[in-house]
């Protein structure tokens, strides 16, 4: 257990006036804060303001929270890597402080310069000293390819690279904060770990309770707080670092994004992912192999994916011998002209076998209009599916029941939980060290309340509210959904009416207008 002191250093009157940690200029953060409270009762704190920056041609910086937004005071020291001897010989080894990352890559003559993030690395000045820091690593949600690698390098990293030595891990998930003991995390302790599936440190869902979480983290003295998780577990994160602020208490809370799923809007992709979509192959190969062996043969392969189809379309793309991929976004039909047992029908006349791949949220709507069953979710609020492989493959079984003369033989593969229970594999283990490093070096220079992963290739910090409005869909609109029809020579099974609302759904939002700021992007023609 830390000392109590520790969490609490705050807003005691500071020696050394701090270097602002960012050139641009400010607005809408006027929130004024109370010098650090202890336990305070339970209440929902308020989200912290929108901190925007803007310039001429439509820049807007949608940039992070500062610990000195709300502790000005804070003392700032010399980054201890200037000093270190593998990246002292690098470079501009620290981040130009005006550094940001376009979240739009392309552009065309008259686009506005539109939203950035602050650049992701390594600052001039900390505003923590070594041994002060208490880090705390928590993993929430369901597994990932990943997670003990980034627990490794966050672990690895702040010692190595900052002199670190007070790192714990919170087990279980969110409720581990309050429900259980701490475990001292050291290099020599998870020097081995990356090459493990799972998460050392164990995880759940449900039990964010954001007012016990702060008692704990002020009551065990830490001050760095890294959340490994999904959209959910980002949101319990804003939430925690939303009620450190308001209780003015000198800790970083900083969120690593984690889902197989992919579905985490913003960020290019999540780490875990490429390793599922590897993992994938050898499901749908086998189904491949056992559809080809046998007489009119249907593999049907279930894949993860709740509401985003990201794995199914990208295993359906690296693999090719898939004829038929159904996705979450793109709704489908049984029956009739056009329908899928049309399709199967004919590809088993054309080729004599066929493989559907089918990411677990698809065709729920055909399932539950099929069937009564009881609308339930999991301690999260996440809904629970039904399982759209087992009714979609007793559905072909009855079509061509009906068909004498045309017998299949079909088989039915889920693998869902082989594909993330596995360890990450070398490209993910490279991702996880990335994004670990971008998290510590934000932390350390006080950022807070925000996710680090890259965007457009570079890595940035992301306010959570930008990552946790909205979830990361396939866009059946986009020419990665038609590579797929045109990989698999499938029907689009859509009418006029999905394609228009498909559209509509991507619109992006409008910039935030800074008065007299951004105004450029106001001004600017319709394209
Ligand atoms: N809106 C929310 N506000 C605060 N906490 C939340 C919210 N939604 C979920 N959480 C908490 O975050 C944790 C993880 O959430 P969830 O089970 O939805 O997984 P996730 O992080 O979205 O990951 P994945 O979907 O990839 O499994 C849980 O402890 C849950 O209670
Ligand atoms: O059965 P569990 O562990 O709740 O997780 C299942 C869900 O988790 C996910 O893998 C996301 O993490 C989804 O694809 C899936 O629906
Ligand atoms: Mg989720």
């Amino acid at each position: 257990m830390g000392s109590l002191e520790a969490a609490t250093v705050l807003v005691a009157p500071a020696p050394v006036v701090t270097t602002p940690p960012a050139q641009h200029k400010v607005f809408e953060l006027k929130a004024s804060y109370a010098p650090a409270a202890k336990s305070v009762p339970a209440s929902k704190p308020k989200p912290a303001k929108k901190k925007l920056a803007g310039g001429c041609g439509g820049y807007v910086l949608e940039d992070v929270p500062h610990l000195t937004d709300y502790l000005p005071e804070l003392k700032s020291y010399p980054n201890p890597l200037q000093d270190h001897p593998a990246y002292s010989v690098v470079k501009q080894y620290f981040v130009n402080p005006d550094d940001t990352v376009s979240k739009k890559i392309v552009v065309h003559k008259s686009s506005a310069r539109g939203t950035h993030f602050r650049r992701a690395g390594p600052r001039q000045r900390v505003y923590f000293q070594p041994g002060e820091v208490r880090a705390a690593i928590v993993t929430c949600g369901g597994l990932c390819p990943g997670l003990n690698t980034v627990i490794r390098e966050l672990v690895c990293g702040l010692h190595d690279m900052y002199g670190v030595t007070s790192v714990v891990g919170i087990e279980g998930g969110y409720r581990g904060f309050y429900a259980r003991n701490t475990v001292d995390l050291t290099p020599r302790s998870v020097n081995d770990i990356h090459k493990r599936g799972g998460t050392v440190l164990g995880t759940s869902r449900g039990g964010q309770d954001t007012a016990k979480i702060v008692d704990s983290v002020h009551d065990r003295g830490i001050n760095q707080v890294y959340v490994i998780g999904g959209d959910g577990t980002q949101k319990g994160a804003a939430s925690i670092a939303d009620e450190v602020q308001r209780r003015g208490l000198k800790c970083a809370v900083v969120g690593v994004p984690k889902t197989i799923d992919n579905d985490i809007a913003v960020i290019d992709k999540s780490f875990g992912f490429d390793t599922a979509v590897e993992e994938a192959q050898r499901a749908i190969n086998a189904a491949h192999v056992e559809a080809e062996s046998a007489e009119n043969g249907v593999g049907v392969v279930k894949l993860m994916g709740r509401n985003s189809g990201f794995i199914a379309m990208y295993a359906t793309l690296a693999s090719r011998d898939v004829d038929c991929c159904l996705i979450p976004e793109s709704p489908f039909f049984m029956e009739g002209k056009g329908g899928l047992l049309e399709f199967v029908e004919k590809r088993l006349r054309d080729n004599g076998h066929m493989v559907i791949v089918v990411a677990e949220g698809a065709g729920q709507d055909l399932i539950a209009k099929s069937m009564h069953f009881a609308d339930t979710h999991d301690a999260s609020g996440n809904k629970l599916l039904l399982d759209v492989g087992l009714w979609l493959s007793h559905k072909i079984k009855e079509h061509f029941k009906r068909k004498p003369g045309f017998p299949i033989t079909l088989k039915y593969i889920d693998p869902t939980y082989m594909i993330r229970a596995v360890p990450s594999n070398a490209s993910d283990n490279v991702y996880c060290t990335l994004l670990a490093h971008s998290a510590l070096h934000g932390a350390m220079a006080g950022y807070t309340g925000f996710t680090v992963a890259p965007v457009n290739g570079r890595h940035a910090y992301i306010p959570f509210y930008r990552i946790t409005e909205k979830q990361n869909k396939v866009v059946i609109t986009d020419r990665m959904w038609a590579r797929v029809l045109c990989s698999t020579n499938q029907p689009c099974f859509l009418s006029h009416e999905d394609v228009e609302r498909a559209g509509q759904e991507e619109e992006e939002p409008h910039l935030p207008n800074i008065e007299g700021e951004n105004s450029l992007v106001l001004k600017s023609p319709p394209l």
